[in-house]
């Protein structure tokens, strides 16, 4: 976690020039810098986006400077993959489904790493936003933060909860695709990410689901005429084709999933 911290810190201190290397406003490159609100959620960062697993399907994708970079950020990709696993394995025995539910699919699933550099709130006065409100697409996001700056919206209010950065903890959050899976039982978290007071802040989201182009459709177990069926069917690249025309309709993927859209 600390590699994972000083390698994205490295990148982001590099020249302009070398992070441009990797600059892009096409949503389907395997690697991807920006600065901008191209994304249409994000305000003031810049951010680096790239794939992880299979890692060795994408590592030769990604930065050489840092020199580094390669060898923490790929250990980082692997095991918060492993812990990705340990932890649907949990979730989908607690919904009945079975440790073992999806666990092919899930293995050989897309990891999505996306590193965050947000400057310090230039003003004490009010809350800067550096994440617009969303929720992330996978089934579940496992976040790493260098200082607070998270926070979530719960369903039952309307009102921000800060997400405490504790120095070797992991934070954790449910996805739109999981949402879907469970039939609307978990429901994906909405967060976003405010300027920090004190000092720049840099973020890990690592947001694991299947494969690109398999769907993710309520699982038939969860489906009777007590729960009907809530969702339909999408995948990833459902995802990204929804992406840059919906943002603002939705602040959620899986609304425009809904049967009975609300
Ligand atoms: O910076 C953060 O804490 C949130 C990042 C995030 O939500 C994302 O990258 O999807
Ligand atoms: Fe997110």
């Amino acid at each position: 976690m600390k590699g994972a911290l000083e390698a994205a810190s490295e990148f982001f201190q590099l020249s302009t020039e070398h992070k441009e290397e990797f600059a892009s406003d096409d949503i389907r490159q395997p690697i991807r810098y920006d600065t901008s609100s191209r994304d249409g959620i994000s305000m003031s960062r810049s951010f680096l986006k790239h794939y992880a697993n299979p890692l060795d399907d994408w590592i030769k994708f990604w930065p050489t400077q840092p020199p580094t970079y390669r060898e923490k950020m790929g250990k980082y990709a692997v095991e918060t993959q492993r812990v990705s696993m340990q932890l649907m394995e949990a979730i989908l025995q607690g919904l009945g489904l079975g440790p073992l539910y999806l666990q092919e699919k899930l293995e050989g699933g897309v990891q999505f790493m996306a590193l965050n550099n947000y400057p310090q709130s230039a003003s004490k006065t009010t809350d800067e936003i550096g994440l617009a409100p969303h929720s992330d697409y996978g089934f579940l996001t496992i976040l790493l933060q260098s200082s607070p700056g998270l926070e979530v919206m719960h369903h039952d209010d309307d009102a921000w909860t800060p997400v405490p950065a504790i120095p070797g903890a992991l934070h954790v959050h449910v996805g739109d695709h999981l949402e879907v899976l469970s039939n609307g039982q978990l429901k994906s978290l909405v967060h976003r990410a405010v300027l920090n007071l004190i000092e720049s802040r840099i973020s890990i989201a690592s947001i694991h689901g299947l494969s690109m182009d398999e769907e993710v459709h309520c699982a038939e177990e969860l489906v009777d005429e007590h729960h009907p069926k809530m969702y339909r069917g999408s995948s990833f690249q459902d995802f990204l084709n929804f992406l840059p025309a919906n943002m603002n309709k939705y602040k959620r993927f899986v609304e425009s999933l809904r049967i009975d859209k609300p």
